[in-house]
């Protein structure tokens, strides 16, 4: 195994890579039992996962799990992963919104939008699992591109011009692709020729109140993120003014989105006062539930007869 295969591998789940029937014979787990024929079609072996001892899934699948979903989208290992563990119910929730939406997406890339720290890597990676489809973050992509450069060394060395171009080299390479859900960076929306390759598929924009984006970034640090780097004064109030003041450049860019999840209506329906509450998973299946609405939406108009 390649050294880049071995540093990834361990993150990747090879859910679709397990003989459902198999892993329930063994496990001997009711959960596994009381699956529907249909469901265990689906590669409901997802659900099985978390109940998977990890000795049990050898490095050998990891790999060829990894090398065949990579060779399949065309990308270096390196910037492919797959998503989180749930629980039984948030993996049925999951899987039913993603199975209702499945015959009206038809393979196209779902492209997550939003501002810095608004959730597109954390939401993704769980998206990707629930539809079967392969996570890949655009920042990642130029990194690779730049032979592993990190984007903050990109804007010190190179500018941020640099950088935009090879955002857009990244999604024009993805634009072309299918089954990936694809992260993008929080400035690829300005761009209108980055929308054209965006709207080849789905774009969701992940809507998440400042005040809670800076919490995020203040929390990690800004050390990742160069345009969040200038000012002064304490790590909050920096954070939320540089926020501020990109989200009035670019809040309807990010509106130009197929389907927008805003955390403060999910937090409502919830009741909740706080979005700082919201599980990625809620997240993840009101964002499901938003792009149904828009395919819907969409098969409907393409169904009206003149
Ligand atoms: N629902 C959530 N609740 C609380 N924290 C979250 C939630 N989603 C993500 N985070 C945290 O916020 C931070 C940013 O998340 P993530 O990296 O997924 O965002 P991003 O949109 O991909 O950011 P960037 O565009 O800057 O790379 C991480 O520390 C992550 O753990
Ligand atoms: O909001 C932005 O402009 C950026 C967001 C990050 O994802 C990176 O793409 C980069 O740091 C720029």
């Amino acid at each position: 195994m390649s050294m880049e295969a071995a540093t990834v591998a361990p993150r990747l789940q090879i859910s679709t890579w397990v003989d459902s029937d198999k892993v329930a014979r063994r496990l001997r787990t009711r959960s596994a039992a009381s699956f529907s024929p249909r469901l265990k079609d689906r590669n409901m072996t997802q659900v099985l996962l978390p109940h998977l001892p990890t000795s049990k899934v050898s490095n050998r699948q990891r790999h060829v799990a990894l090398e065949v979903s990579c060779s399949y989208n065309n990308f270096p290992a390196s910037t492919v992963e797959s998503g989180n563990f749930h629980t039984l119910d948030e993996s049925l929730v999951l899987k039913n919104k993603a199975l209702a939406i499945e015959p009206y997406l038809n393979g196209r890339c779902i492209y997550l939008v939003g501002m810095m720290g608004s959730g597109k890597t954390t939401v993704g990676k769980i998206m990707a699992q629930a539809l079967s489809y392969s996570f890949i973050d655009s920042d990642s992509l130029v990194e690779h591109d730049v032979g592993g450069t990190s984007v903050a060394e990109i804007f010190k060395l190179y500018g941020e011009g640099f950088f935009r171009d090879k955002e857009t080299e990244a999604l024009r390479k993805l634009s072309l692709m299918h089954r990936l859900v694809v992260s993008t960076g929080g400035g690829a929306v300005v761009r209108p020729v980055n929308w054209k390759c965006m709207k080849k598929g789905i774009s969701v924009w992940l809507d998440v109140p400042l005040e809670a984006l800076a919490q995020r970034i203040a929390a990690v640090g800004t050390g990742s993120r160069p345009l969040l780097h200038h000012g002064s004064g304490d790590a909050y109030r920096k954070t939320y003014m540089r926020l501020t003041s990109l989200f009035e450049e670019r809040g309807d860019s990010y509106a130009n989105a197929n389907a927008r999840v805003s955390l403060e209506n999910i937090a409502a329906k919830l009741g909740y006062r706080d979005v700082s509450n919201l599980t990625p998973t809620a997240i993840v299946i009101e964002a499901l539930e938003q792009i149904e609405s828009y395919l819907k939406e969409e098969h409907r108009h393409a169904h009206i007869t003149f």
